[in-house]
């Protein structure tokens, strides 16, 4: 199991690098991170929030939980229409808000064979992989908010992490 890390975390804003080589090293942080997503009820999770900054995202949107899907370096081809939900994070623990995302996209990505593939997906699918790809550039739900929206978030994260902190001790 991986440790998520948590906004305002500076590290959650750092861009992930391509992954050069599909690799047992890969191979493994992959199943590391779909354990770990299973572990905290996720849908999805990008290696920028276990603190590794390479282009890896796991998801599983399947009711019964065994569908994973492994993206390496995977690029935008094509979206349209829109729709949106009420967003979770699993470094935003506890805050949700409506996100507006594209309906229909076309994505190309390596496989866990290295094999390059495209998938077209649309609905929480979709969404998932918006939201996944917009960890991969440092980007969060919470940067389509307003200034005073994200920063009463920001507030509230900060106090929790001072109580976790003193539980600790
Ligand atoms: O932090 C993450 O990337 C995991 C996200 C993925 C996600 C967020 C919003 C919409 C779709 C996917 C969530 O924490 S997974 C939790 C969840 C479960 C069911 C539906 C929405 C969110
Ligand atoms: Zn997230």
């Amino acid at each position: 199991i991986l440790q998520i890390l948590h906004f305002p975390d500076d590290r959650l804003r750092k861009i992930a690098s391509p992954v050069k080589k599909m690799d047992d090293q890969i191979r493994q942080i992959a199943d590391d991170m779909l354990e770990t997503m299973y572990q905290a009820e996720g849908i999805g999770l990008a290696a920028t929030q276990v603190n590794i900054h390479q282009r890896i995202i796991v998801i599983d949107v399947s009711e019964d939980r065994h569908q994973p899907l492994i993206l390496i370096n995977p690029e935008l081809l094509e979206k349209s229409g829109e729709t949106g939900i009420e967003e979770g994070c699993l470094s935003i623990p506890g805050e949700k808000a409506f996100i507006p995302r594209a309906k229909e996209i076309t994505i190309q990505a390596l496989n866990r064979e290295g094999r390059s593939f495209r998938l077209s997906a649309d609905d929480l699918l979709a969404i998932c992989i918006q939201h996944e790809m917009d960890h991969l550039i440092g980007k969060l739900f919470v940067d389509y908010l307003s200034p005073f929206k994200r920063q009463r978030i920001q507030k509230k994260m900060e106090k929790l992490q001072k109580i976790n902190e003193k539980k600790d001790k």
